[in-house]
């Protein structure tokens, strides 16, 4: 936990004053007690007006600046933490963002979203409560013991007794519940998943009518949540009542002791050792003593619950990164290489997989060219696009990108050379402008203009009622699914890669609408390497040249007329799409 203190260090000047300030608070509440002290035995008890007054006007100057000291220490502590906070979110998110698909699938979406947003602020409120609450229990517990024992030693005997009753019943205490914290965390990671499973598929339940089904189920993680949560709440329930009968055996003891000195004074006609306005202030010490010490057990179990929370930060950011930038310059690549492609001996499998997804794949693309790649379901297609854009690195081989190894790129510059348009059409909230220049934000109105022209989706913007400026959700649930298609390829054309990618990014297009798009994309972009994942054949027939996979490896790669007289594969594919279309 301690190394996650690291981001407090920029608001160190700012976090050491919430202290100091706090001990103000502190100090002038001890004051304040001896004050009242003062006022009672040396100003009500002998009816002088003027000490009253005298007093009186002592405690209003206290108050005001007790009242000041914890305002300010307060302000200090907030706006330390709440930066400590917000860099922390900050590192962790960029963290999250340079994971590579796997390492986030190990983390489980649900469990991330817990991690930047409770698990960060239970670290937060902990520090507040450490710069706060830490400070101010342990002052008052060691100056409330030093003033208890200025009254009268023989109080020291109370505390002897009071104090390790309090402290054993907070050791079983944190005992039973430190183990719950890291439980609760798990628990809500669960709910966090379920939430965004639902939310993210909301339409696939409502679809099939899993309503109740994925209610059941949030039900479910909601109520083992929900169980630890009570668990927890129910011991502290019987600590605080606990906690006051000591403290309320305290008090009476005090008030037998202090009695009997004053009633045997009055017996044997001398003056008391002890005035009534010392006991009051001893058991107003003691009861503070005892609550600081509560605070104090609140403390080290608001510790040990970030210190779940940081465990689980800390896997977050000390997860090696799988996939690391080069330091290529993309200036130094050379002409003759710009727009080529090249598979050396590459095969990949998922991690945990008994097989390899590909197997040896050796080809080349030269520049301008299109090429489909095609196979059956499942065959590895995506796989074997998104390794041109290093989603995932190979398990052996070199993908070769403008003559260069793909690991030599820093990412940036790769995704700057090789635009993907992915299989699922992925819109985010805003205007559909905005959505179209995600990838480029510095684009003009008329580049994305000419970008949504050549995507073949001006026509069904204009339509919209405002245009370009018509809002999308993240969802983009007022779009049919070829329209969100077409924005996303959109998207990717504004970019004008050297390398274009479509992953079955055009199946739900018509075919007038995906011939138009690849025609538009012939005139307008002829200088661009296309590599088409198809999924029927009149989309891929029509590329400078197709790759067959099959069953991980290249089963042939040439035109479509070649491919008709040598491929058994792809003319089981043709002649089946042909069936289909005949019947
Ligand atoms: N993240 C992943 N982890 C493990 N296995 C995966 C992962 N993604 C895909 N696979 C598996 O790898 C294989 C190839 O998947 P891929 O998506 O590349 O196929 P595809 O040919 O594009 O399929 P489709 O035509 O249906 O889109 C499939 O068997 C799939 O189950």
């Amino acid at each position: 936990m301690f190394r996650l203190l690291r981001y407090m260090k920029k608001y160190w000047y700012i976090a050491i004053l919430a202290p100091i300030f706090m001990i103000i608070e502190v100090g002038m509440d001890m004051f304040l007690t001896k004050y009242m002290q003062l006022m009672v035995d040396d100003g009500i008890s002998i009816g002088s007006m003027d000490n009253i007054i005298h007093y009186g006007l002592i405690m209003i100057g206290i108050l005001v600046l007790g009242v000041a000291g914890g305002m300010l220490s307060n302000i200090f502590t907030n706006i330390s933490c709440y930066k400590f906070g917000n860099d922390l979110r900050k590192a962790v998110f960029t963290k999250i963002m340079d994971l590579s698909i796997h390492q986030a699938d190990k983390f489980k979406t649900g469990s991330l979203v817990t991690r930047v947003t409770n698990d960060i602020t239970q670290i937060q409120n902990m520090i507040a409560m450490c710069l706060r609450g830490l400070i101010r229990s342990a002052s008052f517990f060691v100056l409330g013991i030093i003033f208890t024992l200025s009254i009268s030693k023989n109080f020291g005997g109370v505390l002897l007794v009071v104090l390790p009753l309090e402290i054993v019943l907070m050791i079983i205490f944190m005992a039973i519940l430190f183990p719950v914290f890291k439980k609760i965390q798990d628990k809500l990671d669960k709910v966090n998943t379920v939430v965004l499973e639902n939310v993210q598929g909301s339409r696939v339940v409502k679809a099939f009518s899993k309503e109740q089904y994925e209610y059941n189920r949030f039900v479910g993680v909601n109520y083992d949540y929900t169980e630890k949560v009570l668990f927890v709440s129910k011991i502290t329930a019987f600590l605080s009542p606990l906690l006051n009968l000591i403290v309320y055996g305290g008090q009476i003891i005090i008030y037998y002791m202090g009695g009997t000195v004053i009633v045997d004074a009055f017996k044997n006609g001398i003056t008391p050792t002890l005035m009534v306005g010392q006991i009051t202030q001893a058991i107003t010490y003691i009861t503070m003593i005892c609550m600081s010490l509560l605070m104090l057990g609140m403390t080290f179990t608001m510790i040990a619950r970030a210190y779940a929370s940081a465990s689980r930060i800390n896997e977050v950011l000390d997860e090696k990164l799988e996939l690391i930038d080069g330091n290529l310059d993309i200036a130094l690549i050379e002409d003759k290489d710009k727009g080529t492609i090249s598979f050396e001996h590459v095969s990949f499998g998922y991690p945990g997989a008994k097989e390899d997804i590909l197997k040896d794949l050796n080809f080349k693309v030269k520049k301008g060219e299109t090429i489909a790649v095609v196979g059956s379901t499942g065959c590895g297609k995506s796989t074997l696009v998104n390794l041109m854009v290093r989603l995932f690195d190979t398990k052996s081989g070199t993908v070769y990108i403008n003559g260069h190894d793909v690991k030599e790129y820093k990412k940036e510059d790769l995704h700057k050379i090789v635009a993907i348009c992915l299989q699922k059409a992925e819109l985010f909230a805003g205007t559909i402008e905005d959505n179209i220049a995600f990838g480029k934000p510095d684009a003009t109105l008329d580049e994305i203009k000419w970008a949504a022209r050549v995507a073949q989706a001006e026509e069904f913007i204009l339509g919209k009622d405002e245009g370009y400026q018509e809002v999308v959700t993240e969802k983009g649930t007022s779009l049919s699914g070829g329209q969100k298609q077409r924005m996303s390829i959109a998207r990717a054309i504004l970019r004008k890669p050297e390398i274009l990618i479509f992953d079955d990014s055009t199946s739900a297009l018509d075919l007038v609408t995906e011939a138009k798009l690849y025609q538009a994309m012939k005139a307008d972009l002829s200088y661009v390497t296309k590599i088409i994942v198809a999924q029927r054949i009149a989309t891929a027939k029509n590329a400078d040249r197709i790759l067959v996979l099959d069953k991980g490896v290249i089963e042939s790669f040439g035109t479509h007329d070649e491919l008709m007289e040598n491929s058994l594969v792809y003319k089981d594919i043709y002649l089946s799409q042909l069936k289909r279309e005949e019947e």
